[in-house]
């Protein structure tokens, strides 16, 4: 199953945050670490590669300005989750994210988007609800609340397949799983419970496994639009799966970033599909 399957790319609108206040002032996930310091002019420099990445891969990027004492909206993908154009505003686990939420509510509804909805439980945006084809996988247990999955299902109107998160390392879902298309997922098997193990290989006739090394070095964090998969550069042997399965991967550096805990897919929110062309499709 592989190499000869045709990879279509799908152009993408994605909403990206400029880390110009990116910091590590507190810890709320184990790789932050407030001792170690931060290089902003690397981090600034590194996003700025990603940005060029996706963009290069033909995608759409639209920005939200930063805002000063948010040291994490970077990671732009916790906002809100966006399906079909319906906005379910993130609401934080920690207090020093929560003023997050306002300010991506007002991008929001200043872009026109409606319906826009505050989130009535912990929710954690498209760090935890991943999309595959009609279904949303929910990941729960750290930072999203396992009520949010039913809030999720009724908003948006689709099946959600809930995902308890079971190692701290890997809170967000998308730190531990990345949908590759809507047949073929990415993960690390250790961050979920049996249960889950047993959901997704009942969903995705190709599910693969990804090494504990790789996913460490948050290879799972990964950008796919079904046929380029961005991720970190030191994910090498995700990159070599990819490869043999017939996906390009296109390698990032994003070590400064991954300072506040996140790669990649953790600084790209999708807001849907883009009208134009992939340059490189
Ligand atoms: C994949 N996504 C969106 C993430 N994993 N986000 C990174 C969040 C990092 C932040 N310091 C936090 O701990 O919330």
């Amino acid at each position: 199953m592989s190499e000869r399957i045709p990879r279509r790319a799908r152009p993408r609108r994605f909403l990206m945050c400029p880390p110009t206040y990116f910091a590590v002032e507190y810890a709320i996930n184990p790789w932050m670490d407030p001792a170690v310091p931060v290089h902003r002019a690397r981090a600034v420099r590194q996003w700025g590669e990603l940005r060029s990445a996706v963009e290069g891969l033909g995608h759409c990027v639209e920005l939200i300005d930063p805002v000063p004492g948010l040291p994490d909206m970077v990671f732009a993908a916790n906002g809100a989750t966006v399906i079909d154009g319906r906005v379910l505003v993130a609401s934080f686990r920690h207090a020093e994210r929560s003023g997050e939420s306002s300010a991506f509510e007002r991008w929001f509804r200043g872009r026109g988007y409606r319906p826009v909805l505050a989130a009535e439980h912990v929710n954690e945006g498209e760090g935890d609800h991943l999309r595959a084809g009609r279904t949303v996988l929910a990941g729960y247990g750290f930072r999203t609340e396992r009520a949010a999955t039913a809030e999720t299902a009724r908003y948006f109107g689709r099946p959600v397949v809930g995902l308890r998160l079971v190692d701290p390392r890997f809170y967000h879902l998308d730190t531990a799983l990345a949908v590759l298309d809507e047949r073929t997922v990415m993960f690390w098997p250790g961050a979920f419970t049996a249960t889950g193990r047993r959901r997704l290989a009942a969903l995705f006739p190709d599910l693969l496994a990804v090494g504990e090394g790789d996913a460490e070095c948050f290879g799972l964090n990964a950008i796919s639009d079904g046929r380029h998969v961005v991720l970190p550069a030191a994910a090498e042997r995700t990159a070599r799966l990819l490869a043999s399965r017939g996906f390009e991967p296109v390698p990032v550096e994003t070590d400064e970033l991954a300072k506040g805990g996140g790669g990649p897919k953790c600084c790209v929110l999708e807001l849907g599909a883009a009208t134009v062309l992939p340059a490189a499709a």
